[in-house]
């Protein structure tokens, strides 16, 4: 807790596979994390990793002893019942899982998923005891002036947001990833101006909540990204440029700095 009562916000990094890598190269990129797990303790970062369904149970075992939070990349709203294909959110809590991503872009763009959709998925995450990791941002790049790209980002995202909010208990604590969609799977990260004014102004939406609110940036991140944002940023959700684990581990010393 802060002096003023509030929960304090540690800065936080970690990484999804989606699904880029086989269960050999899950295995092996699993253990490589466990070992970054020292580094980022001792600079009070919290680390998550976030494999695929199939390697949640086994990621579980190598990091058991580790500070590495894991996490899953979806789940479903239900926790029992004849939904078939569909994985329990309770049965991600008993596997070990600590952190669910929901609202991808990917899941939004490709799987259809919607709003309402996220809500619910967030609403089962907490009520199971996890943190959802609720992805949210524009799908395009608005162009002309700085402040209408800004405006025009906050204006998307903030039904995303209002949708979780609405749905989990004020004191719940939520992670938001702003991802822009058209900074996903890019050479470089969005304009670090525009990620510092989108991500203040998301800040204001969730102002006054009681649970902890943390932000973090995603899109083509990598070293070099959060020494631009961290006047705004918890931290930062790597994909690709994490899949070299020394990027990682870069990535981790920088947060480390003050
Ligand atoms: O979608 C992302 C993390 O969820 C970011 O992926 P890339 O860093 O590969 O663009």
């Amino acid at each position: 807790m802060s002096p003023l009562g509030l929960p304090e916000r540690r800065r936080i990094v970690g990484t999804s596979l989606k699904c880029y890598f086989s269960l050999a190269q899950t295995a092996e990129y699993t253990r490589a994390i466990a070992s970054l797990s020292p580094t980022a303790s001792a600079l009070n970062i919290d680390l998550f990793f976030i494999p695929d369904f199939i390697s949640i149970s086994p990621c579980a075992t190598a990091l058991a002893h580790s500070s590495v939070q894991l996490g899953a990349q979806d789940c479903f709203w239900e926790d029992r019942g004849a939904y078939t294909g569909e994985v329990s959110p309770a049965n991600l809590a008993e596997a070990g899982v600590k952190i669910v991503e929901v609202g991808h872009a990917e899941r939004r763009q490709i799987f259809r998923e919607t709003d309402k959709d996220v809500a619910l998925k967030a609403a089962a995450i907490v009520k199971n005891g996890m943190v959802p990791l609720v992805c949210i941002g524009e799908k395009t790049h608005a162009s002309g002036p700085v402040s209408a790209a800004v405006g025009a980002a906050i204006t998307e995202c903030k039904p995303q947001i209002k949708a979780v909010m609405d749905a989990v208990p004020d004191d719940a604590e939520v992670i938001l990833a702003y991802e822009p969609v058209w900074a996903i799977g890019a050479t470089q990260p969005a304009n670090a101006d525009h990620v510092v004014a989108v991500v203040q102004g998301l800040r204001g939406l969730v102002e006054g909540r009681r649970g902890l609110t943390r932000i973090l940036y995603g899109g083509s991140a990598g070293p070099g990204t959060f020494i631009q944002l961290k006047s705004a940023v918890d931290g930062l959700f790597l994909g690709r440029f994490a899949h070299d684990i020394n990027n990682l581990e870069r990535v981790i010393q920088e947060m480390g700095e003050p």
